[in-house]
């Protein structure tokens, strides 16, 4: 095997991450041919965790991935805490339908209820506008904002909020917002590794799973995830390079039910790459294909 360290800058600092750092690693796939993993945890991982993402690297590297049953996945725009205008741009940008907007962040409730009403209204009646709140309110606090966000979704011309991702810190929290909002509640950080899984499904803390492959362990544990459980996931990426978003893209083809957009759109984030053509949506599809490593 071949390691490549590499280092990529943010061009949007993203959550307090300015740069994605890690190695590459060139395995052999059972064909004979080159394959590529990527190990980029994020610096507060545990080894413990770090280690299911060397998993996921390894499975990759050795060219492990399930068979397709799709050539192509739908795929969200990402907007981050912007002006409205400016979200507006992002949310149709690359021919995506679905936007995510990140609220609950720095911005009163208010500039995230206009930046959702100007998401929601440049998508036009069949978009569809999810929000992630990355765990930042109370319960009193998810609830009352949801309402607000949710009418502001409709006054754009949609049908309301897809979902809200991760509206609490814990599970349990996550359990009572679903009680008390007819908002569909998907869990994010609430899902690391599989375990957490059972104790979120346990609470009934959510509708929606966000599965991201490495930090999961790789693109078959979050197939086994997916069999357990009888709930629709959400691909989603760590903020890979695109080495890493192939992963999270070949789970999204390979898993039977796929309901929602994948938020596999981040390589937008990033300032530079890891291979020559960047993994991005083209008419709001990603699809995969062999990618040219450069570092
Ligand atoms: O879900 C998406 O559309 C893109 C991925 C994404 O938003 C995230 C990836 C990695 C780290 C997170 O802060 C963030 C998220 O909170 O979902
Ligand atoms: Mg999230």
């Amino acid at each position: 095997m071949e390691f490549r360290p590499f280092r990529v800058p943010l061009s949007t600092r993203f959550r307090g991450v300015t740069e994605r750092s890690g190695v590459l690693v060139r395995g052999t796939a059972p064909d004979g041919s080159d394959a590529w993993g990527e190990y980029s945890p994020f610096a507060d991982y545990t080894p413990d965790r770090a280690s299911r993402w060397w998993a996921a690297a390894m499975e990759a590297a050795n060219g492990l991935w399930p068979a397709a049953v799709r050539d192509s996945v739908p795929v969200n725009s990402i907007v981050p805490e912007l002006p409205a205008g400016r979200a507006a741009q992002l949310a149709v940008a690359n021919g995506c339908t679905t936007a995510k907007v990140k609220v609950a962040g720095t911005v009163s409730l208010k500039d995230d209820v206009r930046r959702v009403e100007a998401v929601a209204r440049a998508l036009g009646p069949a978009g569809r506008v999810r929000v992630d709140a990355n765990g930042a309110w109370d319960v009193d606090t998810a609830v009352r904002s949801l309402k607000e966000l949710d009418a502001a979704a409709r006054a754009g011309g949609g049908g309301g909020l897809e979902y809200v991702e991760q509206p609490c810190r814990t599970a349990a929290e996550l359990a009572e917002v679903r009680r008390r909002t007819h908002v569909l509640v998907a869990a994010d950080e609430s899902v690391r590794i599989p375990g957490d899984a059972d104790e979120v499904m346990r609470l009934g803390a959510a509708d929606i799973l966000v599965l991201k492959a490495a930090p999961m362990g790789g693109v078959r544990v979050c197939l086994d995830v997916v069999d357990r459980y009888d709930v629709p996931i959400v691909v989603s990426s760590a903020m890979e390079s695109s080495v890493g978003l192939a992963a999270g893209l070949a789970l999204a083809l390979a898993v039977d039910h796929l309901p929602y957009a994948c938020g596999l759109g981040t390589s937008a984030l990033l300032a530079a790459d890891t291979v020559s053509e960047p993994l991005v949506p083209v008419d709001g599809e990603m699809r995969l294909r062999p990618l040219e490593v450069i570092v």
